[in-house]
């Protein structure tokens, strides 16, 4: 057997392999509805003023501060009243009050709210506007009052390409009156699980078969990364099967992920199928061992001109395969970049851990106490660990 591939070469392989895909992604205008999680592809900018009028802070009484200022602060007369939604107001008459509502213009004269806690009328009745109102506190200028464009301008970039929306910024766009937004197409992942064995969840279990894992496994992966799963098959290992299959996926994705079929077994199908072997011209996929475990049988290349990841049958291997060789391709391929700087930590091991010689070992860790991480899974590091499982 040919010598192990470290596993950043492999790495820089297939980053150079999806480094196409990767480098200018198209954008798309999708209504801010569909847009959670998404990351914009273009700055969006303001065609409003956020606030677009001059309003009040506060439920209380408009005001000229300088009527209210005086050390003996006189009552004046409430003149007017303005609820929230209301047009623009008359202008207020110098000595005199506009009772005014949280979120309601505030008339032109006025350059102060009081909040009706802070005057002698204590709290609003419903419907009933006092006929005069004295303030019990200092008036500054300026106090509860929000400007017309305090918070975003007209023209403002509001949000810079590469956000990533959540609530806050897809509520930030909203309240310019924005119904769109430009975004990164993510990109399209084909999910292919192989092996006679492998079986739908759900479905009555034959002696020696299994469960298909990977399946689930990699659509959420794919998912959880940002990318898109355009089409999940699962299928045997018969040629002419899985090359149609193949051919499917190739038309429909912008990359395929096989899991399984890649060991040194007798019934390697998808070696076959995906080296050219079966088919030269289909298939261009180079199978080599990487000096990592689990996760060693690896193949990358095209298939029909679709760059294709053949990643290890064993379902921690072709986790582990996703996270290392993928995960930041399909995190950068939707536009997030900066996610994996944000998820490494360094922690102090709990116990020794020994790693076989030449290969790097991924071990699934439990964060413990005190800054601690465990190695879980037993000593099959490829098994499935019991309860309490791994959190890293
Ligand atoms: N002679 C050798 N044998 C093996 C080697 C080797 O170097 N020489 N490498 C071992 C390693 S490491 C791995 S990893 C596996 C990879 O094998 P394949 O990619 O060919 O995968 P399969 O043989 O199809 O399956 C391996 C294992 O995982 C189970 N499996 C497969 N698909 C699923 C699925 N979708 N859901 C759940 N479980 C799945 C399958 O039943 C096998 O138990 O090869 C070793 N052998
Ligand atoms: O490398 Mo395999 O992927 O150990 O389990």
């Amino acid at each position: 057997m040919s010598a192990r591939i470290p596993v950043q070469q492999h790495r820089a392989d297939v980053a150079a392999l999806l480094a196409p895909l990767v480098a200018s992604r198209p954008v798309e205008v999708l209504p801010l509805g569909q847009a959670l999680g998404r990351v914009l592809g273009a700055d969006v900018v303001a065609p409003v003023a956020v606030p677009a009028f001059r309003n009040s802070q506060m439920d209380g009484f408009a005001v000229r501060a300088a009527d209210v200022a005086g050390a003996s602060r006189p009552a004046v007369p409430v003149v007017a009243e303005i609820p929230a939604g209301a047009g623009a107001p008359a202008p207020l008459p110098e000595g005199a009050a506009a009772r005014i509502m949280t979120g309601a213009p505030v008339p032109d004269g006025a350059d102060a709210v009081v909040p009706v806690e802070d005057t002698d009328v204590g709290r609003f009745e419903q419907g009933a506007r006092p006929e005069s109102v004295q303030v019990l506190r200092p008036v500054t200028a300026g106090q509860f009052v929000r400007d017309a464009g305090s918070d975003v301008q007209v023209g403002d970039v509001v949000l810079p390409a590469g956000t990533e929306l959540g609530p806050a910024q897809l509520a930030a766009v909203a309240a310019c009156g924005v119904a769109t937004v430009p975004v990164v197409v993510p990109l399209r992942v084909a999910v292919l699980s192989t092996g006679a064995e492998i079986v739908e969840p759900g479905q009555d279990l034959a002696p020696g078969q299994v469960y298909d894992a990977n399946s689930t496994a990699l659509v959420a992966a794919v998912r959880q990364a940002g990318g898109v799963v355009a089409f999940d098959a699962r299928c045997d290992d018969d040629p002419a099967a899985l090359r149609e299959v193949l051919d499917e996926a190739a038309v429909l994705a912008d990359l395929v992920v096989t899991t399984g079929g890649v060991s040194q077994g007798a019934y390697e199908v998808v070696k076959d199928v995906l080296a050219g072997v079966l088919d030269p011209g289909a298939g261009h996929v180079e199978f080599r061992s990487v000096a990592m475990q689990p996760g060693g049988p690896q193949g990358f290349g095209r298939y029909r001109g679709t760059p294709v990841l053949t990643f290890p049958g064993n379902p921690v291997s072709a986790q582990v395969s996703f996270v290392v060789f993928l995960r930041e391709i399909v995190e950068a391929g939707a536009g997030h970049i900066g996610r994996a700087g944000a998820r490494r930590e360094r922690r102090r091991l709990a116990d020794d851990v020994v790693s076989p010689g030449g290969r790097r070992q991924f071990l699934r860790g439990a964060l413990g106490p005190a800054g601690t991480v465990r190695a879980v899974g037993g000593r099959a590091r490829t098994s499935w660990p019991r309860w309490p499982g791994p959190t890293c």
